[in-house]
């Protein structure tokens, strides 16, 4: 018998509910009360520097050396009036997990004393060594030193630990001694500068003088699996690749529907209102929680925030997922796809922008002015992706994301955007308007009437279709990046995006003021633009269904890309007009831009490589082994029949199963040695591009070809032997 398999069943089944403590205050006296905010930092800073601070995380202004010390003072302070031991910088390195290195606060004396020290040099900045973390070759072991620098915008936070100690975090940058950005934070801070300054313009020249910024929001939609713990152990694929290699699906998958927005079962809520609850004492406004469509399938959705808010609170709740998740002995999944045939898992990224009087720029509005201004950015945004479409597609490219776009609602690896029934009659009578020449205002007249821009409903939310085979859907008041894989760091899609946006807002401005230079009425330049970029843009726009052959037909015919490996996107970070655009708006530099290339083609090469071996490894030892002893148990059964004069059509079944058992371990033998020769055939070129293509093709190929044949042993050999928890064990949580 399958021991361990069974083991970890019966572990799995007779778990209880871990009982969650709730505070008995209202969320709003515990939200955010672990966070050095604005309220803490108001009581403890002196006017003067509290206003330094402020003009920081507001303006980015740089913090003098006096305040820095102030506000390290205070935060030391606060911090251990709330039990803190240690601090850390706490930053996000191209690993995509974060990183911290825990510092005490005490420190020794000449006289072997121990104090509480805590300066402003070292809020300010950490000097950790670079040489582990991934650089993509911008330095050599030697020059390993690398800086972490205090992020004032997103506040300190106190992460408590399973010990029972906690520990101050201070969200950070991390560049290399030579500056380059080496993390996800750095390029994301210098996308939301670009973009607040290129939006801020476009709005005071055309629209508002009041507005002083203008910042991107995102509100991101965490999709994750759970796993009981003790079948997670039993699954080394999991352990090892995050993701089910091999397994049948089972009977009963998501066909019946009945698991999405269903009731959640009671150990997983207990589980979701523990770390919320820990979200919450952190700043996270977490307010929705729900079944996805796969069985074990969850979601979690914040309400939208500044983007590098929403996505260092990302990163930060993924972490606090998988302490809570321990806690209540369960794994959470983040892999896009950990089991196939069923849905995988995204990260929704709502982004839009908004200014700093309150007003959301992708919100339609019933007044002719404002709707000119939604439109605007609503067709900016939609021009930005149809030129930089391979930029997105490269910015969402891994390895785990390769195995879940195309199927099950994620969206197909063509890039299109999809605005709905309601927007798309607005954008064809914008492009269907008069020649603005011909139009010809006479005094008193009205131009919205005129241009026919008053016409725009009001769309409800509700009202929004929805089409969930699509990348980059228009929602009614913003635009929802679908393609995003759940376990990404949203900041590379996010800095992607606001970087291609604020450079469509420049250029817009700059095709408007021709007009204008020419005395031509404001309103009819801008709709002038406007109509041009639809036409420009009508490529990218698709409302049908993004998984039919006839779509991905009539793309190539559009000349839309199909990217459909990640290292065939990713090349496109290396393309000329790509280095252009990122070096121009000083966002990366060329160097960075190889760096970030390399590190992401070394990681989907290195996933690939351990999916490779963790197949190689279970198909082998589990799998052949498992079904040849079986296969043996027939023989010995078939030679007894004979034996006592069984008529030999009543056997000829069972040999004909012992038949298939050779059939496939002998094919499994056979493939799994052809694949470790493809590997070391592809370990062998140095060319990183050409090496991922191998890993991409070959290799890859393998692993399905191996999965058809273990998944049709799964079906044959007796249940009671079979090693690995099967479909309907890992997927039935309670
Ligand atoms: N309901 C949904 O939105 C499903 C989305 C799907 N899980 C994805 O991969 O993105």
């Amino acid at each position: 018998m399958a021991i361990a398999r069974f083991k970890a069943l019966e572990l799995a089944q007779s778990r209880p509910t871990v009982p969650v403590k709730i505070p008995t205050e209202k969320v709003t006296d515990y939200y955010g009360s672990n966070t050095f905010n604005d309220e803490v930092m108001r009581s403890l800073l002196s006017p003067e520097a509290y206003l330094k601070i402020t003009n920081a995380i507001e303006d980015g202004k740089k913090i003098d050396r006096e305040a820095a010390d102030e506000v390290a003072a205070a935060m030391k302070s606060w911090a251990l009036s709330k039990g803190v031991t240690h601090y850390t910088h706490w930053f996000q390195p191209l690993t995509g997990t974060t990183a911290e290195k825990h510092d005490a606060f005490f420190d020794i004396t000449g006289k072997g004393k121990a104090v509480e020290k805590f300066k402003g040099s070292a809020l300010v900045q950490q000097e950790p060594d670079a040489s582990s973390f991934p650089n993509g070759g911008i330095r050599s072991t030697f020059e390993a030193r690398g800086y972490t620098a205090w992020d004032p915008s997103s506040p300190a936070f106190i992460m408590e630990n399973v010990a029972g100690t906690a520990t101050l975090c201070i969200p950070s940058v991390f560049v290399s001694y030579t500056g380059e950005a080496l993390d996800y934070k750095t390029p994301l801070l210098k996308s939301s500068e670009l973009i607040d300054k290129a939006a801020t313009k476009v709005m005071n020249e055309y629209f508002s003088r009041e507005v002083s910024k203008v910042s991107a929001s995102v509100g991101i939609e965490q999709e994750y699996f759970l796993v009981d713990e003790a079948l997670y152990n039993a699954r080394p694929d999991l352990m090892m690749s995050g993701r089910t290699v091999f397994g049948h699906s089972p009977a009963k998958g998501q066909q019946l529907e009945d698991h999405y927005f269903g009731s959640i079962p009671s150990r997983v809520n207990a589980f979701m209102v523990d770390f919320e609850l820990e979200a919450l004492k952190l700043g996270m406004p977490v307010r929705t929680r729900h079944n996805e469509v796969a069985p074990a399938q969850f979601e979690v959705a914040p309400t939208f925030e500044e983007a590098n808010l929403a996505c260092d609170h990302n990163a930060l709740l993924m972490d606090l997922m998988n302490k809570v998740a321990a806690k209540h002995k369960m794994r959470v999944l983040f892999h896009e796809k950990p089991f196939s045939g069923i849905n995988g898992s995204g990260k929704h990224n709502n982004w839009s922008l908004a200014t700093d009087t309150g007003v959301n720029l992708l919100g339609p509005s019933t007044k002719p002015k404002e709707n000119l201004r939604f439109l605007t950015f609503f067709v900016n945004t939609i021009k930005a992706v149809h030129d930089y479409a391979d930029l997105l597609r490269a910015s969402i490219a891994t390895a785990g994301n390769e195995h879940r776009l195309g199927a099950n609602e994620a969206p197909p690896a063509i890039v299109s955007i999809f605005i709905g029934t309601e927007m798309t009659r607005v954008l064809n009578d914008l492009e269907n308007l008069s020649e603005m020449h011909d139009i010809k205002l006479e005094k008193g007249d009205n131009v919205y009437l005129r241009l026919g821009i008053n016409k725009i409903p009001a769309l409800l939310l509700d009202n929004t279709d929805r089409n969930r085979t699509s990348p980059f859907a228009f929602t009614g008041n913003k635009f929802e990046f679908r393609a995003v894989g759940s376990s990404a760091n949203s900041a590379a899609p996010m800095t992607i995006l606001n970087t291609i946006v604020a450079n469509q807002l420049l250029q817009f401005r700059e095709e408007v003021d021709v007009y204008l230079e020419k005395g031509i009425k404001k309103e009819l330049a801008i709709v002038e633009v406007l109509k041009k970029y639809v036409k420009q843009s009508r490529k990218i726009l698709f409302e049908g269904n993004g998984y039919s052959e006839e779509w991905a037909a009539e793309a190539a015919e559009r000349g839309l890309s199909n990217l459909k490996t990640a290292p065939e996107a990713l090349r496109k970070y290396l393309d000329k007009s790509a280095i252009d655009l990122f070096s121009k708006h000083g966002i990366f530099n060329e160097i960075e831009m190889h760096a970030r290339y390399e590190i992401e083609i070394e990681n989907y090469i290195k996933k690939i490589q351990i999916e490779s071996r963790v197949v190689g490894d279970l198909a082998i030892n589990h799998i052949v082994s498992t079904s040849l002893k079986y296969q043996t148990q027939l023989v010995d059964n078939v030679r007894g029949q004979k034996e006592i004069g069984i008529d030999p059509q009543y056997y000829a079944p069972t040999i004909e199963i012992i038949k298939k058992i050779s059939i496939y371990t002998a094919k499994i033998n056979n493939l799994v040695d052809e694949m470790t020769e493809a590997r070391k055939e592809a370990n062998n070129v140095e060319d990183t591009a050409e090496r991922a293509r191998l890993y991409s093709t070959k290799v890859k190929n393998y692993l399905e070809e191996i999965r058809y044949c273990v998944d049709k042993l799964e079906l044959i050999v007796d249940d009671d032997e079979w090693p690995l928890p099967k479909y309907r064990e890992l997927l039935l949580i309670r």
